[in-house]
């Protein structure tokens, strides 16, 4: 089993609140991990300390060598109003952004990552008014164009009613048997 993450000792604080206490995991390639607690608990920061964004007060967390990560955040509504189809949003994630002037290959790599989250048939549909389902794909889809093997999803199901859940759980399950 190849590890991706390995936590040895973890522990960070905010001054004197201790958030996180001698943390140890490890996640091998193909793992899902579910980071469940209640509020308040250190799920984000966590993951804010994974992502390099906070530092521990001891102990560390290694990374596979070839680890790219891929953060999807929260959802977010976008305004009915937004201007951009979903593809365009979605090629909003390409480095030096220039639409419409995408390489061959970023366009490639963009029919394909829309396809995986099976937005192909609505992608030129206004972002603005897709469904909250459609639009966490969207999400999901901005997080996969720079090809990460480690995804990382902060609360990405909370608002979905249970079909639309599913669904970005089916993808994800996918995403994950297609990426290992
Ligand atoms: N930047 C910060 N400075 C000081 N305290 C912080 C900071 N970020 C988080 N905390 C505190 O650390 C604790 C853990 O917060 P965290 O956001 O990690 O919780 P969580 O488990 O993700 O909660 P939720 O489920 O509500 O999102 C909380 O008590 C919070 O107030």
């Amino acid at each position: 089993m190849e590890q991706v993450i390995k936590v040895n000792d973890l522990n960070v604080s905010f001054g004197r609140q201790q958030v996180i206490t001698n943390l140890n995991l490890t996640l091998n390639r193909g793992d899902f991990l579910a980071i469940l607690g209640h509020n308040g608990v250190g799920k984000t920061t966590f993951v804010r300390t994974l992502l390099k964004q906070l530092k521990p007060t001891s102990g560390e967390i290694m990374l596979a060598p070839d680890t790219k990560i891929g953060y999807v955040p929260q959802f977010r509504n976008i305004d009915i109003e937004y201007p951009l189809s979903i593809r365009d949003f979605i090629a909003l994630s390409f480095t030096g952004f220039r639409l419409p002037f995408l390489s061959r290959r970023e366009k490639q790599i963009l029919n394909e990552v829309i396809e995986l989250v099976d937005l192909t048939e609505i992608a030129d549909r206004s972002m603005g008014k897709a469904s909250g389902g459609e639009k966490q794909r969207a999400y999901l889809a901005s997080a996969l164009i720079k090809q990460p093997n480690l995804l990382i999803l902060d609360e990405s199901t909370a608002s979905l009613d249970p079909d639309a859940k599913q669904e970005l759980l089916a993808v994800v399950k996918r995403l994950n048997l297609q990426i290992n």
